[in-house]
């Protein structure tokens, strides 16, 4: 195989950000034993305006937007996205092809004095900016005082020891690879808080004309967690949603079918709309664009506009 000696990789500066693309890098090392990898960091959009809920900000790909500059510019070869982050359209001249074998996709409960949301006691302070996690945990505890929480997975966790907030709601997959697993004090069944597309799962993205780097990058694809992501995003993008709208969908292969649940929920938890289907995994975007379909015509679309500020066509 054509090798190039020097990979660069685009990454955002965050510790998580950081432990991914120096994962990448290591996995590259090791397949590639002549192969130097280089890490370029940028400071993104999403990094710098952290006293607004990125609901309100609006802009997709926040934090890709900077990195994908740097590769079509060629200061960098690839990115590594978490794909939960990863707006559904690409730019011109690049792709993403490649999604690693995924980290445990669920949200985790993570508090230093209480083991679940159930024993979180009347209007106790519950952290996240998730308008998907939010709705969620107000249906089960309309009680709860869901307070904004910005940040990254160490700033958040900083200001709940603080005391900010009695519990807060991270991805699982964060601090699992940060090595933080002491900090859940839960994994959150999906039928608690189903988790954001993409959650838990590493994509790849580079140039569309460098043919090498994809060859470089193939044997780190997972096709198991390709088709569910794929279901997934979908069904994110029939709904015109990225991870900052009320909406779930979480995929997983149950014997040989690929079993998609969807969710789509008003802010305030009150009406939450939900459909799962299965199939074969080959079908993983159709899949997606049906759950999408059957969430629209139970009304999601009247839910989403008060989000988006626009309809969903
Ligand atoms: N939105 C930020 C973000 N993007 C990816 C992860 C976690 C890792 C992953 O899902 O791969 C997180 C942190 C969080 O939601 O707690």
């Amino acid at each position: 195989m054509p090798t190039p000696s020097l990979l660069r990789i685009a990454t955002r500066k965050s510790p998580l950000a950081m432990w991914q693309a120096e994962h990448i890098k290591a996995r590259l090392e090791a397949l590639y034993p002549g192969l130097e990898v280089e890490l370029v960091t940028f400071t993104t959009q999403g990094d710098k305006i952290l006293d607004v809920p990125l609901a309100k900000i609006g802009g997709k790909g926040l934090f890709v937007k900077e990195l994908e500059n740097a590769m079509l510019d060629g200061r960098a070869d690839i990115a590594v996205h978490s794909m939960k982050d990863v707006p559904m359209e690409f730019p011109e001249g690049l792709e993403l092809g490649v999604i690693c074998d995924r980290e445990n996709p669920l949200d985790a409960f993570v508090s230093n004095k209480y083991k679940t949301l159930a024993e979180m006691p009347e209007g106790a302070v519950l952290g996240t900016s998730s308008l998907r996690r939010g709705c969620q945990a107000k249906e089960r505890r309309p009680d709860l005082e869901v307070k904004s929480l910005r940040g990254n997975v160490q700033t958040r966790l900083g200001k709940m020891d603080a005391g900010e907030y009695d519990a807060i709601i991270l991805a699982s997959a964060g601090l699992l690879r940060m090595e933080m697993d002491e900090r859940i004090a839960a994994f959150m069944p999906a039928e608690e808080s189903l988790p954001a597309g993409g959650q838990g799962a590493l994509g790849i993205e580079w140039r569309s004309a460098d043919k090498d780097i994809h060859a470089l990058l193939a044997p780190l694809h997972h096709e198991v967690t390709a088709h569910c992501v794929l279901a997934e995003r979908a069904m994110n993008r029939r709904l015109q949603g990225g991870c900052q709208v009320p909406i779930a969908c979480y995929a997983i292969i149950d014997g040989d079918e690929l079993w998609l649940r969807g969710l789509v929920g008003s802010e305030d938890g009150q009406q939450m709309l939900r459909t799962e289907l299965r199939g074969a995994p080959e079908d993983a975007e159709a899949l997606g664009i049906k759950a999408a379909e059957d969430l629209l015509a139970q009304g999601a679309g009247d839910i989403l506009r008060a989000v988006y500020g626009h309809d969903v066509h």
